[in-house]
């Protein structure tokens, strides 16, 4: 299979370098504009495909960068790769602070945000008159590569795609690293992301910068190819048109950002030559045509079309995937086992019997209601402890208290002697607390070994740049090492490479213990974690509970299986109505009239 592929990527290789020589100036041109839109959506595919944040401003980070070096190299006379320096850190810095102000923003409002500031950007140009106002900046330089000019579209050819496609390889890699992972989880929510120590905030703003980036990359070659910028190429219309190539070709896949700037002005030079034969209007005809296609692909293909080109394959591959497949590979994409590397660092525990964690008066309030009221426990070292109790006692919103998923009302927190109410998920999590979800969250469409990788980004370090320019191939392996081990260890080392979603929701529950282990916890905090699970699975479950109490690690654990729990802990604590009811044994527990009447004897 990697043959053929290999031999198809050489022949198109080869075909793209001898197509000056084969085709006239106009599709050379055509191509040219194809490759700076494709940098552009292919910004825009991460942005919005992959981390879900819709822009309607992205050419006005186009415009940023095609002016910064269009006024450096016309104004100053300054060298355009001093301009690309220039215009790079002005993109950036935009975006940084545009992203600072705005990414915060929930629901529809940061869509909305980009208009505006995608708009006053555009208008901005206008009206300044350093950069001519709405006639622009003309006389912008040639590039220059050594001694040889770039002034000819057929040799600005070769610098575009040559940097489009390296920038696909570094998207390519960056997806499958540490913040790649962490951007494909962008989707799952903040929450989950914090529990593995990851800010998400954080992670959508360097993304924005990345998309933001490549839209200056483009912005660049714009106003260096075409020698002359003005405002309207970098108005709403042409964020839209952008938004438009990515949806077109695939929100989903780095490709896509390729086959919809392909599509998109393939079909605009095409209308353009076409409607005027048959209307004086062809301007307003032509965006009537692209909204009815673009409703059309809303409604037949939202995948675009590379979805479409590879839904087929993708149905075939899955099966396939979950095969044989061992990591210790990079991305867990290859297929052959490396030899081993050094294990991640590991935490030192603390002794066992320590105190570990401590609850003290803890309430939180919904408005009226008292979802917990003043309660206390404490969890030592080395043990696991049940926190059991009817249906909304306020188990679920004990856990999000103490791993600072929710802001207490009232009360204490310590975790490791260190007070932690106030902190932020992420930062306890950092601290050595891991979770599960009573209502599961991982990353679906990822790979199970993505899954539970994603749990050690807080041992990790690598960054975007590092990630997408392959530096960071030494931790990758180790993460791929530890998320390996994790699975081995619940028993879906052999599935590594299959999707998550494909996984029973019992399995998810176990996949989520792994994630957790990943990052190598103090305290694991686990919301019914046996839930939806067969008999066998559960003791299987047992099993790994108490192995990882006998190394030393600390459990805390909701259930509402009682048999799992009375034969597991070695404490409990019982809730009912949001207060504690009592605390002990689990045989003292067992025998207390108050609990049998909280239950009304389903514990029989
Ligand atoms: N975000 C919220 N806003 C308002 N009320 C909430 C919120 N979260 C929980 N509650 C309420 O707090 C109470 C305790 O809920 P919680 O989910 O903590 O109970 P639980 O013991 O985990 O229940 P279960 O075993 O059914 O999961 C319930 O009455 C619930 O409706």
């Amino acid at each position: 299979m990697a043959r053929p592929i290999g031999a198809a990527v050489a022949a198109a290789l080869a075909l793209m370098a001898a197509l000056p020589a084969l085709v006239g100036s106009f599709t050379i041109a055509l191509l040219n504009d194809i490759g700076i839109g494709a940098l552009v959506a292919l910004g825009l595919v991460l942005l919005t495909g992959i981390g879900g944040a819709t822009s309607f401003g992205q050419a006005a980070f186009v415009g940023i960068a095609a002016y910064a070096s269009a006024w450096l190299s016309t104004a100053q006379g300054l060298s355009p790769w001093l301009g690309l320096v220039f215009a790079l850190l002005l993109t950036g810095l935009s975006a940084l602070a545009i992203g600072m102000l705005t990414l915060r923003l929930g629901g529809h409002f940061l869509p909305l945000s980009t208009i505006a500031w995608g708009l006053s950007i555009a208008l901005l140009f206008g009206n300044v008159e350093q950069l001519g106002r709405h006639t622009g900046l003309s006389n912008i330089p040639p590039l220059h590569l050594g001694g040889w000019s770039l002034a000819r579209p057929q040799a600005m050819y070769y610098l575009i795609w040559t940097l489009l496609a390296l920038a696909l390889l570094f998207c390519h890699h960056l997806l499958h690293s540490r913040p790649g992972r962490a951007i494909r989880s962008l989707r799952g929510g903040a929450t989950l992301l914090a529990s593995v120590g990851a800010d998400a905030y954080r992670v959508r703003l360097t993304l924005f910068v990345t998309a933001a980036s490549f839209a200056g990359l483009a912005g660049w070659l714009y106003a260096h190819m075409n020698r002359f910028v003005s405002p309207s190429p970098f108005d709403i219309h042409a964020s839209i048109e952008y938004l438009l190539m990515a949806v077109a070709g695939g929100l989903g896949q780095l490709s896509g950002a390729l086959a919809g700037a392909a599509l998109v002005l393939v079909l605009k030079n095409g209308l353009q030559d076409l409607l005027p034969m048959f209307t004086q209007r062809a301007g307003q005809l032509q965006a009537i045509a692209f909204a009815a296609g673009f409703i059309a692909l809303l409604h037949f293909a939202r995948g675009g079309l590379m979805g479409l080109a590879t839904a087929r394959w993708r149905r075939r591959a899955r099966p396939a995937a979950g095969k044989h497949r061992r990591a210790g590979s990079p991305g867990g994409a290859a297929g052959a086992p490396l030899a081993p590397v050094t294990p991640l660092a590991r935490r030192p525990l603390p002794a066992r019997g320590s105190p570990l964690l401590s609850v003290q008066g803890a309430v939180k309030r919904f408005g009226g209601l008292v979802a917990v009221d003043d309660v206390s426990f404490a969890v030592d070292a080395g043990e696991i402890v049940g926190l059991i109790g009817p249906n909304g006692a306020g188990k679920t919103t004990m856990f999000n208290l103490l791993t600072c998923t929710l802001a207490l009302s009232a009360g204490q927190l310590r975790f490791q002697g260190r007070d932690i109410a106030g902190m932020r998920q992420s930062e306890v999590a950092r601290l050595g607390l891991a979770r599960t979800f009573q209502h599961v969250k991982l990353r679906p469409q990822m790979s199970l070994l993505d899954n539970v990788a994603l749990g050690a980004h807080a041992r990790t370090r690598a960054g975007v740049l590092r990630a997408g320019l392959r530096l960071d191939r030494a931790e990758e392996r180790q993460i791929m090492q530890e998320a390996q081990r994790q699975l081995d260890r619940i028993g879906l080392g052999e599935r590594a490479q299959e999707w998550a979603g494909s996984l029973p929701l019992g399995t998810q529950r176990i996949l989520e213990i792994a994630r957790a282990l990943a990052a190598d916890p103090v305290l694991l905090v686990l919301d019914e974690p046996a839930a939806g699970l067969r008999r066998q699975e559960k003791l299987a479950l047992a099993g790994l509970l108490r192995k990882l109490r006998g190394e030393g690690l600390t459990i805390l654990l909701v259930e509402h299986d009682m048999d799992f729990v009375m034969h597991l802990v070695d404490r409990l604590v019982v809730m009912n109505f949001g207060a504690k009811l009592i605390e002990g044994t689990p045989a003292a527990v067992r025998a207390d009239a108050r609990v049998q009447a909280a239950y009304l004897g389903s514990m029989e």
